[in-house]
C-alpha cells in the first residue's frame, strides 16, 4: 500500500536557511519529499513554501499529531506561519448561489466525479431555484432570502450554516449579493468569488452588457478572494476567450458561463490542495 502523503505549507519573513531548515527536519525524520515548491517575493520580503512528503523509513513520526509535535520547534525557530495535513484531506465548503446555477452545476458534478478537492458540505441561496438540484446530489440546501432590512440577519444565518456544517471555505458561485464588511472580514482568506469579467475590467454588475457595448475581442472571468471592497480582492485565477463582432450579449453570456465554471473550479481546487497563499493584495498559486 502507498505510504500516506502529507502536505506542509508555510509562509514567513524571508531569510537564509528556511528551505534547509525544513528539508533538514524531513531528512532527520526519514521524510521522503515527493514535491517541493517555494517562492520568495523580493518586493514584500515574504517567503512561501509547499512540500508534499511521505514516510521514507523507520523513525518517521506516526500520524498528524506526532508530525506536528515534531515540527513545531523547527517552525518556532524559523518563525513560520504553517499548516500540516494529510494530502487526501478535503476542506469542507459551503457554496452560495443566486439564480445563475451553471457554476454550482459544475462544482456538484466535479464533486460527484471525484474531481473537486473540497467537500461540499451545504449550499445556501437567496432564491429557492437550486433546491431540487442540490437535494438530488444528497446535499443540504438552505434557502436564505434577504428580507427588506434583513441583510444582517441573513448573513448571520449564512455563518450559522457554515458553523453547523463545520465548513471553513465559502464559495460565491454567482452569488449576487454584496457581503458586508463584517462578513467579508470574518471569512477573510477563506471566501472565493467568481466575477464574470477579466478584472480589473468591467467591475460590478452586468459586465457582459458593458463588454458588448465596448466592443471587446476577449471576454473572461476572474476568481478572487472576497474583501469588503467589491471585485477588489486578491486574484486567484483568470481565463479569457476570443469573441468578435458577431457575438451578441446572449452569446457572450453563453461563452462566459464555461469560462466562469472552469476558473472557479481551478481556484477552489487550488485552495483545497493547499496550493494557494494570500500575499498581501495578491496571491501565490503553486501549480
Ligand atoms: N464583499 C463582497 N461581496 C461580494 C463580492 C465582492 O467582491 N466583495 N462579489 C460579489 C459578486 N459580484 C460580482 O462578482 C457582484 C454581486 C452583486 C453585485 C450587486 O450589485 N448586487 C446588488 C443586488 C443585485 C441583485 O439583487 O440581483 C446588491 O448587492 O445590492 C455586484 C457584483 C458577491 N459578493
Amino acid at each position: 500500500m502507498e505510504p500516506r502523503r502529507w502536505i506542509l505549507t508555510l509562509t514567513c519573513e524571508d531569510r537564509v536557511g528556511i528551505v534547509a531548515g525544513v528539508s533538514g527536519f524531513l531528512s532527520r525524520n526519514q521524510g521522503f519529499i515527493v514535491d517541493s515548491q517555494q517562492y520568495a517575493d523580493l518586493e514584500t520580503g515574504r517567503f512561501f513554501m509547499r512540500v508534499v512528503f511521505q514516510r521514507g523509513g523507520g523513525g518517521f513520526p506516526d500520524g498528524a499529531d506526532a508530525l506536528r509535535e515534531a515540527f513545531a520547534p523547527v517552525a518556532g525557530e524559523l518563525a513560520l506561519d504553517w499548516s500540516l495535513s494529510p494530502a487526501d484531506h478535503r476542506p469542507r465548503a459551503v457554496i452560495a448561489v443566486s439564480k445563475g446555477l451553471h457554476c454550482l452545476h459544475d462544482l456538484l458534478h466535479r464533486a460527484r466525479s471525484g474531481a473537486l478537492s473540497v467537500e461540499i458540505a451545504a449550499v445556501v441561496s437567496n432564491h429557492a431555484a437550486a433546491r431540487e438540484l442540490v437535494e438530488w446530489h444528497g446535499i443540504d440546501f438552505h434557502h436564505l432570502p434577504i428580507e427588506p432590512g434583513g441583510r444582517a440577519a441573513q448573513e448571520q444565518a449564512l455563518l450559522g450554516v457554515m458553523a453547523d456544517a463545520d465548513a471553513e471555505l465559502l464559495v460565491l458561485a454567482r452569488y449576487m449579493q454584496v457581503l458586508s464588511e463584517d462578513l467579508a472580514a470574518r471569512v477573510s482568506g477563506r471566501c472565493i468569488n467568481i466575477h464574470h469579467s477579466f478584472l480589473p475590467g468591467f467591475k460590478g454588475a452586468k459586465p457582459y452588457h458593458r463588454a458588448h457595448a465596448r466592443g471587446v475581442k476577449l471576454i473572461g472571468a476572474t476568481a478572487h478572494f472576497v474583501t469588503g471592497d467589491l471585485d477588489e480582492g486578491p486574484i486567484i485565477e483568470q481565463a479569457v476567450e476570443r469573441v468578435d463582432h458577431r457575438d451578441d450579449i446572449d452569446a457572450l453570456v453563453r461563452i462566459g458561463r464555461d469560462i466562469e465554471a472552469q476558473v472557479l473550479a481551478r481556484a477552489v481546487n487550488a485552495y483545497g490542495e493547499r496550493r494557494l497563499f494570500l500575499n498581501g493584495g495578491k496571491t501565490v498559486v503553486f501549480r
